[in-house]
């Protein structure tokens, strides 16, 4: 299994290319299978979860091509050209499923498109139990029968899916794109209530739509879908990822760096940015994207929330930034119940956090020492690189395939901004 081992104490500086949005390219590429025209996704990542999810697709019947396309200065991107003139298989496998819980965005296309879908629960993961009842309970709104069979779903609406309201008892940004899709493809019209507004549900309204789906709304809370018999083919590229965007902002601030983020939009990460500067971070908007700039760092309070507010995906990496920081922050995770899973571990590090409940309090320091640690999940992997990033001595990271689903070439990104970073295969 790879490792990555890190010396710290280089300040960052230099240029970073942002990749496409993962979490928007996972939705994106569901979406193919709503069509039996062409879908072209431009600016994909290279990451080992977009592969997983085409894995998935080919099963389902997607005829995939792929195009890699340089961006930039050693810089590529992937574009697919999905086609699925008929759905081969409603049946999406355990095997497959468990790789990646984005993988339960196909349970609203194939059904809309097919009449019923069999697709494998996804299961809990180390951040949470992440059920999928408000998917489930969007789709019998939408007059599909579902049942629970030897750990699949089996979804049925022979006659079609009817569109109504849903409501959302609280927002899920997976349920509101699987409703997305599903409702683009139903008979009449659908009323998600309490939507999901983050950037990605905007990105894949904005494909549907160019794809002939009637959508309203998109980026409030309340986004209306007026089902249409067929959608067809398009072509779209893939947001920035803000996430990446984010992270590589707090590594920069956490070695005291000064980094242009090309590609990325700050726009879309507004709290996170505000957060930054209220740490005493510089950010500024530059031509080619965003540069941040950091020499002293201050202890500033976090609060998790659905978008527009502060990110759960971009709590560790902050936590990881605010442990160098002179003074305390506390930081609370309300979106997931089991997201601090790298405090331990950055603890290991030298870092004082100490938790209560849903919340941490984290005592900066200047004195984080490397140490050998344990990635347990995607956020909290890159949140020991950036901690390892400004400590001193050397750390190495070890189960690094949870990075590799994130976040594509870490190594070669930070090492082109003055970073001692290398994988070590094996
Ligand atoms: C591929 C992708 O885009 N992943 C993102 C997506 O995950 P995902 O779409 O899975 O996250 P949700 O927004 O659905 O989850 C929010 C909360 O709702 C709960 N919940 C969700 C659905 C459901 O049917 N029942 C239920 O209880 C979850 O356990 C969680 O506590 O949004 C999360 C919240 O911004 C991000 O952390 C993930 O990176
Ligand atoms: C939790 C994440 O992804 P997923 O929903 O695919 O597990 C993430 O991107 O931080």
């Amino acid at each position: 299994m790879d490792r990555i081992r890190i010396t710290g104490g280089n300040r960052l500086s230099g240029s970073l290319p942002i990749a496409g949005a993962k979490n928007a390219a996972l939705p994106l590429m569901a979406a193919a299978l709503l069509t039996d025209e062409t879908l072209e996704l431009q600016n994909l990542p290279l990451l080992a979860d977009i592969d997983t999810l085409a894995n998935l697709l080919v099963q389902h019947g997607v005829t995939l091509t792929m195009k890699s396309v340089g961006v930039g200065e050693g810089h590529r991107s992937r574009s697919f050209v999905m086609s699925t003139p008929e759905i081969t298989s409603t049946v999406a496998p355990y095997d497959l499923v468990r790789k990646m819980r984005a993988s339960v965005l196909v349970l609203g296309p194939i059904l809309a498109r097919c009449g019923e879908a069999k697709v494998s629960l996804p299961g809990g993961c180390a951040i949470g139990t992440r059920p999928v009842d408000l998917h489930l309970k969007g789709m019998q709104a939408l007059g599909a029968e579902i049942e629970l069979d030897g750990g699949y779903v089996v979804a049925r609406a022979p006659k079609g899916l009817i569109g109504d309201e849903v409501v959302f008892p609280f927002v899920s940004v997976g349920a509101t794109e699987n409703l997305l899709m599903a409702a683009a493809l139903a008979k009449g019209e659908t009323r998600l209530v309490n939507a999901a507004r983050e950037p990605e549900v905007v990105d894949l309204a904005h494909c549907l739509m160019a794809m002939g789906a009637k959508i309203e709304g998109a980026g409030t809370d309340v986004i209306k879908i007026q089902g249409v018999d067929r959608l067809h083919g398009a072509v779209h590229p893939v947001i920035a990822d803000r996430i990446e965007t984010g992270t590589y902002a707090m590594a920069a601030a956490a070695t005291r760096g000064d980094v242009e983020l090309i590609g990325a939009r700050p726009e879309m990460i507004k709290s996170v940015v505000e957060h930054l500067t209220l740490a005493g971070v510089t950010v500024e908007k530059t031509d080619a994207g965003m540069r941040v700039k950091a020499d002293e760092i201050r202890g500033v309070d976090v609060m998790t929330e659905p978008f527009p507010g502060f990110p759960t995906d971009l709590q560790a990496q902050m936590m990881a930034m605010l442990a160098t920081a002179d003074g305390a922050s506390m930081i609370t995770e309300t979106i997931f119940e089991n997201r601090f899973m790298h405090v331990p571990e950055l603890t290991r590090m030298g870092a004082n956090i100490n938790l209560h409940g849903r919340s941490a309090m984290v005592r900066g320091s200047r004195d984080l020492k490397g140490a050998e640690v344990m990635a347990t999940d995607l956020r909290a992997s890159v949140s020991l690189v950036i901690a390892a990033l400004a400590a001193k001595g050397e750390t190495v990271v070890n189960r690094v395939y949870h990075l590799d689903r994130g976040y594509e070439r870490v190594e070669d990104k930070l090492a082109a901004c003055g970073a001692d970073i290398e994988r070590i295969s094996g």
